[in-house]
């Protein structure tokens, strides 16, 4: 709740709109059955005038009643509405703020069913509460008060339906309440495997998963049917509870009223009154026990914001304006263990690399390779040791200091939906076409992006599925080399090019970049042949370092390495080198 407060104020005004206008929709139905008992006296005197009278007077209230009615939906949808798009707001804000690592944590479905369903649940909650909140109350209490009023020798059976209607209440609720939080469960399931299955949709239709997968998501969303189908049960059932105890009401009324007409003669034309009350009494017990249910629904929802709310990164980067480093980088006895884990990922690695260096890392699969080059741009902070940029700790650099001295190109390189020149200038936000070439030039993208419509400005569809992998990589080196960075980290990316293009885009780099410090992740040898440094990894550690010539004399895991690949496409193009 403390959460929603802030927001509820903001929208104070329109909150008191509606909160107004259900306070006179509550006055209005409660005169109304008084007014039904003050027409049916004057009936019985036969006094037209007064008939007339009370029968505008009952007309104007139901006007009264109804444009309060619609001005308390439009101010109480428009605070939700505004109340849900600020918290939206606010929470995307915050998932921004998060490490990669906190990302992992929650998982990116998982965020992103906090950013639509939760949020959609407390946008129904607050229109909920401000069409009942305050007219709840009133025509709970006023309600009773008229009725008492109306017949006071009633007022043991008022007091019985209101006991035994509650305790129904009570139950339905209970079991609703819970039926709704396994609901919000399964819903986080359902999404996590439909992201899954279409983010993968090639690998689903290339090995002919599709039936597997519809079986998972059936099995998840069906577990989500025989919950709702639960609910509905449930519903099924409390509705005509309560109707049958209110007619059980009514019966008894009119059977006790039969008794004492003697006594009370007036109590003829109070009947209706009376029964108009009973009646506003059980509606105001179902209304309030519904916005319970559906604010237990909410309050799950609110609960899952706020855990992600209150999660505070992880890792915050310093604050402050882009330094100049030279690329120099140093890892001094680093240790790594990723959040969660229970071993080690690195250990005790140290190397040196002077500005304009390259340094290839090679190794077994799983090695730790993608793992040590995370930590230069620090996408996760070291556990043990310092890495180093410039001679400085990163963890003491600002993030525009980071951003601006590292790139990094990944292997599944991600493009935004968009155009090329909006990624291209995600490296340089002020890149001009001159500049897009020059990039382009290097990374050998140029030639397939000149065939292009629009060239720089063609069209990225959602995922990139418009480019081949080879062409993503292109394009995400493109944006990796464009704002000349000190130090450039290929983890992996030219995998997808063929051994010419390859050699192309790294004696461009040469070139083009030659004072940048590019550290290369590859798993052929051919792609890091010419490093000043390659090191070997095994099991998070480094087993051997040097140049190729010296690890060729020195290292049995890379001659190992460098034999396996001998006659294949990288062994090949390592003569050529
Ligand atoms: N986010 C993560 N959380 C926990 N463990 C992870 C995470 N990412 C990687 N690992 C583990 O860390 C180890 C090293 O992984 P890493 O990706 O660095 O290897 P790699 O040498 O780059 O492998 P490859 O050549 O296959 O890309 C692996 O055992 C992997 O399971």
């Amino acid at each position: 709740m403390k959460l929603i407060l802030p927001y509820l104020k903001q929208q104070w005004h329109l909150i008191s709109g509606a909160l107004i206008a259900t306070i006179l929709m509550a006055f209005a139905a409660l005169w109304q059955p008084r007014l039904l008992q003050y027409v049916m006296n004057a009936i019985v005197a036969r006094d037209n005038a007064k008939v007339l009278s009370l029968g505008i007077e009952l007309i104007v209230l139901a006007l009264l009643g109804i444009v309060a009615g619609i001005v308390n939906t439009v101010l109480s949808s428009r605070a939700a509405v505004n109340i849900a798009t600020n918290l939206r707001a606010d929470l995307y804000a915050h998932i921004q703020s998060f490490s990669y690592a906190d990302v992992e944590q929650f998982s990116a479905s998982k965020l992103v069913v906090r950013m639509t369903n939760d949020i959609n649940q407390v946008q129904r909650l607050v229109i909920a509460a401000l069409q009942t909140v305050a007219r709840v109350p009133i025509m709970f209490v006023g309600a009773v008060i008229l009725a008492i009023a109306t017949i006071p020798d009633l007022w043991w059976l008022l007091l019985i339906m209101i006991v035994i209607i509650v305790l129904w209440a009570a139950v339905g609720m209970t079991r609703m309440a819970h039926y709704f939080g396994e609901v919000q469960g399964y819903i986080d399931d359902v999404n996590t495997i439909a992201r899954e299955n279409l983010m993968g949709v090639r690998v689903v239709k290339s090995f002919n998963q599709e039936h597997s997968q519809e079986e998972e998501f059936d099995n998840s969303s069906d577990k989500m049917g025989d919950v709702a189908v639960k609910i509905g049960y449930t519903f099924s059932y409390m509705m005509p509870g309560f109707f049958l105890i209110s007619y059980v009401a009514i019966i008894l009324t009119v059977m006790m009223i039969g008794g004492m007409v003697g006594a009370h003669p007036a109590y003829v034309a109070a009947l209706a009154s009376f029964v108009g009350y009973l009646m506003q009494v059980l509606m105001s017990v179902i209304n309030a026990s519904f916005v319970l249910v559906g604010s237990t629904r909410a309050f799950v929802s609110l609960n899952r914001i706020n855990e992600v709310m209150a999660h505070q990164a992880t890792m915050t980067l310093p604050e402050g304006p882009a330094e100049n480093l030279p690329g120099s980088v140093a890892f001094d006895h680093v240790d790594f263990t990723y959040p969660g884990s229970s071993h080690e990922t690195l250990h005790d690695v140290s190397f040196q690399l002077d500005a304009g260096q390259m340094l290839g890392i090679v190794g077994a699969t799983g090695s730790g390779k993608t793992t040590l080059a995370q930590l230069i741009p620090r996408l996760f902070d070291v556990t043990g040791g310092r890495v180093l940029i410039g001679g400085k700790d990163v963890r003491t650099l600002s993030a525009a200091t980071l951003r601006k001295v590292v790139a990094m190109v990944l292997q599944r390189s991600t493009l935004f939906s968009g155009t090329i020149a909006q990624n291209l200038r995600q490296g340089k936000p002020d890149a001009d076409e001159h500049q897009m070439q020059w990039a382009a030039d290097i990374a050998q993208s140029s030639e397939f992006v000149r065939h292009l419509p629009g060239h720089f400005n063609a069209e990225v569809a959602e995922r990139s599925a418009n480019f081949s992998g080879g062409q993503k990589q292109r394009l995400a080196i493109t944006r990796g080399v464009i704002a000349q960075p000190e130090i450039l980290i290929m983890d992996d990316s030219t995998s997808a090019l063929d051994a010419r293009s390859e050699r192309l885009v790294q004696e461009a780099l040469r070139k083009e970049l030659k004072n940048t410090t590019t550290v290369i992740i590859a798993e052929k040898i051919a792609s890091v042949v010419r490093a000043n440094k390659i090191l070997v990894m095994d099991h998070g550690q480094i087993i051997a370092s040097g140049t190729h010539e010296e690890l060729l004399q020195t290292s049995p895991e890379y001659q190992a390495i460098y034999r396996s690949q001998m006659g294949t496409e990288g062994g090949l193009d390592l003569d050529k080198a």
